[in-house]
């Protein structure tokens, strides 16, 4: 039998002397920490429980309720009612659901809202057209165009044609220019969202180690922009030390770079990437991922994140779960910019 191990710290619940001297108060035993039993029931103690499971449902209705209220003030002083218009291209069937979502909630909220559907043999020049005629409209406040395209159109050129002013997903070259420089802009939503998941669950960043799976430049490059900026910057950003992994990241690398971790954030799009195995135990887990699979028993198509929930809730200290997480906050942050591109509208 191997003789006892002795135990610096466990650092998954006693990340600080503080809680050291707290656990010691509250549990009235006090303990050499260089010479801790592995089984004495100190040991047992510390071990974690499952992780708080972080609902972007509930956060959502939280920022559904300040928007509501900015609405509410906006129409109360004399402005024009904020108005989301959005080009939806093609019967992509999840791209009509999360429009369906954008406008209902928008009208939950108390802001108008139109949908203009195009078939995906529309072209580029009639795009363009319609998204001009949209820029001059004072009466819509926010535009977008939901993503994918059709790989005929160049969505480059579309993004760079809205009005940076009503560019509520923050495409426009304009405005990431100024998310890289930390400056003030329309944050794209789901990088927004994410950010807001973490700041309301009070998951601290500064100086931590943030790593982001996944490298798109609508999900991962913003999200780690944010992260790894600084918090005194025009726009604020979370001083972690960010690393970015991607397709090229072999599994191993992955897994060492993820047990380092703070903070996880999965936005690779591949099912059940991100393990038990990889992760730190206590760290917080986001996952970005929507991947349709169909269910092995029932058939039907279910959606599943980046991150294997089941097992890495009993490791990770927060954890968001899909259905329900990033995804609803991503709604609610697209509504918060249309209310921030209402209050920048010239008033004439
Ligand atoms: N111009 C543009 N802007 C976008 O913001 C944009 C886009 N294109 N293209 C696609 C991605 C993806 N995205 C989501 C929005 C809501 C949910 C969402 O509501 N998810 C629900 C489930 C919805 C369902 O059942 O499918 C949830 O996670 O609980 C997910 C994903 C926005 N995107
Ligand atoms: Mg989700």
């Amino acid at each position: 039998m191997a003789a006892p191990t002795a135990l610096t710290v466990n650092y998954t619940r006693i990340q600080t002397l503080t809680s050291y001297f707290q656990h010691c108060r509250r549990s009235k035993r006090w303990i050499n920490l260089k010479t801790v039993n592995r089984r004495s029931p100190f040991c047992q103690s510390l071990k974690r429980h499952v992780a708080t499971v972080v609902s972007g449902t509930e956060l959502a209705r939280q920022i559904h309720k300040e928007v509501q209220s900015d609405i509410a003030k906006l129409v109360a002083q004399g402005n024009r009612r904020p108005h989301l218009s959005v080009i939806l291209v093609g019967d992509d069937h999840a791209s009509h659901t999360y429009v369906r979502n954008k406008t209902r909630t928008a009208s939950l909220l108390g802001m108008s809202s139109s949908t203009i559907f195009r078939p995906s043999s529309v072209s580029q020049e009639e795009m363009l057209e319609l998204i001009y005629k949209f820029n001059k409209d004072r009466s819509i406040s926010g535009l977008l165009v939901q993503l994918p395209l059709p790989a005929h159109i160049n969505e480059r050129a579309i993004c760079n044609a809205v009005a940076p002013e009503k560019d509520v997903d923050g495409f426009h070259i304009v405005n990431i220019g100024k998310l890289c420089l930390d400056q003030r802009c329309m944050v794209p939503a789901t990088a927004a969202a994410v950010w807001e998941i973490i700041r309301r669950t009070g998951i601290e960043t500064v100086g931590k180690n943030v790593l982001v799976v996944g490298r798109s430049k609508n999900v991962g490059m913003p999200i780690a922009m944010l992260l790894h900026s600084d918090r005194n910057h025009e726009r604020p950003g979370g001083d972690a030390t960010v690393i970015m992994a991607h397709r090229c990241t072999p599994l191993p690398r992955l897994k060492e770079l993820a047990s380092l971790a703070d903070v996880v954030i999965a936005a690779a799009g591949v099912p059940h990437l991100i393990t038990a195995d990889m992760v730190k135990e206590g760290a917080a887990i986001i996952d970005v991922g929507i991947n349709r699979m169909q269910d092995p028993v029932t058939g039907k198509l279910r959606l599943v994140g980046d991150v294997d929930f089941e097992a890495v809730k009993e490791k990770a200290g927060f954890i968001t779960p899909v259905p329900g997480g990033v995804g609803p906050m991503t709604i609610a942050m697209v509504m918060k910019n249309t209310v921030t591109a209402a209050k920048n509208a010239p008033t004439y």
